[in-house]
């Protein structure tokens, strides 16, 4: 059969198939999850269409993490503000964790619609040149619960990535979910032709972060997904009287370091715990901005420089799926 993958298990229903990732055959096939998403099936129209709308972006960026709540969506606001700096520069911002959307309160946009133009939904707008989309301003309030199954959340990223208005963009940044979810299969699904320059991987010292981290390594790997680095981020406390570092999660310290070595890939930097973050993101303010010569502060910005370097140095082509 054509759509059987060269690592599939004996009797593999094949990638087209209604039983693909369901039948016995796909028990603890690594590629079960894809195949049960349809995924690997025939390609969806929509990928083509997506490809030909998303000639106006040049750099796609994934953030991703293992486990919830390590900073990603903090990171993605950051990194987008960050990169915005720059008045030259187009970013876009889509927040596609469907279920938890924290980016509209994170950008100080909490509340704000979404219009349909004759080109598509217009994105909403943080600067001139920053624009954001997510759920979020599709729900009629912000303790609105999304519980959706995978083909709805996969027909909304669809429409992100399709129906939006993006216009010229520099820089796409998605924040995900976290784990690997149906929104990470559905983006890499819509992105295919598009291509993706690469992920970004937030973790924080943690060994149980790490650990699942080390399975989104693996997902990228699987879906051929470059990735641009690891961030440890909450990693050390920095006294702001006495400028000392405490480590608030020994005796792990330095395992992102340890696992970046062992796999093989850059760690980007890390970024210590300050609770100004936390409340700069609470008023919908960058961090950046609020405290700009804090440690946090300036390991954000040697990290966003390492990922405009890198997008720099590469084109999402030099990445074929
Ligand atoms: N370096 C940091 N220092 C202090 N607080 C931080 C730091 N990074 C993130 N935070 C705070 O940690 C909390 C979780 O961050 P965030 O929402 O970005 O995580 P997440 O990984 O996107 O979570 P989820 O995946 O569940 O949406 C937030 O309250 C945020 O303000």
């Amino acid at each position: 059969m054509a759509d059987v993958p060269s690592d599939a298990p004996e009797h593999c229903p094949g990638t087209s198939s209604d039983q693909a990732g369901k039948s016995s055959a796909c028990q603890g096939c690594p590629n079960q999850n894809i195949c049960a998403s349809g995924a690997a099936k025939a390609p969806d129209p929509a990928i083509e269409e997506i490809r030909q709308k998303l000639t106006t972006v040049k750099h796609k960026i994934l953030v991703l993490s293992g486990k919830g709540g390590v900073g990603k969506s903090t990171f993605s606001a950051h990194l987008s503000h960050a990169l915005a700096s720059d008045d030259s520069k187009e970013v876009a911002l889509l927040d596609v964790d469907i279920c938890g959307p924290s980016i509209p309160k994170i950008m100080g946009i909490e509340g704000e619609q979404v219009h349909q133009s004759g080109s598509g939904w217009s994105p909403v707008y943080v600067e001139d040149n920053l624009a954001v989309m997510s759920i979020g301003f599709l729900l009629s309030s912000p303790d609105d619960a999304v519980i959706w199954r995978g083909p709805k959340k996969n027909g909304m990223i669809k429409q992100f990535l399709r129906d939006v208005d993006w216009g010229e963009v520099d820089y796409l940044i998605v924040d995900t979910p976290p784990g690997t979810s149906d929104e990470h299969l559905s983006i890499v699904q819509y992105l295919s032709g598009a291509g993706i320059d690469g992920a970004v991987i937030i973790t924080t010292p943690q060994e149980v972060s790490l650990q699942d981290v080390r399975k989104e390594i693996r997902f990228c790997q699987k879906v051929k997904i470059p990735i641009i680095g690891v961030i440890e981020n909450m990693s050390g406390f920095v006294c702001p009287k006495c400028k000392n570092t405490s480590q608030i999660f020994p005796p792990t310290t330095g395992g992102a370091q340890r696992m970046c070595e062992e796999l093989n890939l850059p760690l980007l930097g890390s970024v210590p715990l300050d609770p100004r973050i936390g409340r700069s993101c609470d008023e919908g303010k960058s961090f950046l901005t609020e405290v700009p010569d804090s440690p946090a502060a300036v390991a954000y910005q040697n990290i966003v420089q390492k990922i405009r370097d890198y997008c720099s140095s590469h084109t999402t082509s030099d990445h074929p799926f």
